[in-house]
């Protein structure tokens, strides 16, 4: 089955329940945004996906590749660009690009392709061979989106996709991820900034302690916003 399941999904932390017999589909080719206050369980929805935060109940499949059933499989198909990088202090922006390059078997010249790239458009061309710990945030940032842009994927996770990027940095990843789209990957995206994703957003899923209390076309959102202020 093409798509991604997140089927009655239930998680507890420290005996509270924190995502409450969620479930969504996100079909390939299109964007969804996850949208709640602080603490509706955002994160934790892609830290269950990626397998960071356990479950107590439900299924995750992607493309009917079960998260419990084979997981490296399941992994193989998602990328993931976290609110906060987390690169390795030993390893150059460079060798984290080719890390990802090997571990998603991406082709060598296809991979210098990209690399140079996103490099460019990002604007890190002359920081390749520079550790984290001499990057600025921003920076390391854009070397965290980078990797996760590399692999052609079937989902791509992005957590608050334009925290950290300069404005030229978040117009090229929105540009990006609609092109990821045309070319069929599925992407979730939580972000506080409703006016940017609004534009972009096909879907929305709405989040509230834990529950999912509707979900719906983004161009309808103003109207069901309207109705809960
Ligand atoms: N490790 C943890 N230990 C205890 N509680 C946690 C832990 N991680 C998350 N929580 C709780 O789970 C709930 C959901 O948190 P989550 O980070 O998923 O929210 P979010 O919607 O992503 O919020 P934000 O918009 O602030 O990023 C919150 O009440 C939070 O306090």
């Amino acid at each position: 089955m093409d798509g991604f399941q997140f089927s009655h999904v239930t998680v507890s932390i420290q005996k509270k329940h924190i995502l409450d017999d969620i479930s969504f589909e996100l079909k390939p080719g299109t964007i969804t945004a996850l949208i709640g206050h602080n603490g509706a369980g955002k994160s934790t929805i892609m830290k269950t996906i990626l397998g960071l935060q356990e479950k107590d109940e439900g299924a995750i499949s992607l493309n009917g590749v079960g998260q419990e059933e084979d997981f490296i499989q399941f992994k193989q198909q998602l990328a993931y660009i976290p609110e906060e990088p987390f690169l390795l202090s030993e390893l150059t922006a460079m060798q984290h690009f080719q890390l990802y390059g090997e571990s998603y078997q991406i082709d060598t010249e296809n991979l210098k392709e990209k690399i140079a790239m996103y490099a460019s458009e990002l604007e890190i061309t002359d920081k390749l061979d520079e550790y984290p710990e001499s990057l600025s945030k921003g920076m390391r940032q854009k070397v965290q989106t980078i990797c996760a842009l590399l692999p052609d994927v079937s989902l791509l996770l992005v957590d608050e996709p334009f925290m950290g990027l300069d404005v030229y940095g978040s117009d090229f990843l929105e540009k990006i991820l609609k092109l990821k789209k045309q070319e069929n990957t599925a992407i979730l995206l939580t972000s506080h900034q409703l006016d940017r994703i609004k534009g972009f957003a096909d879907h929305y899923i709405m989040l509230q302690q834990g529950k999912v209390v509707n979900i719906g076309y983004m161009e309808d959102f103003d109207v069901l916003k309207r109705r809960f202020d």
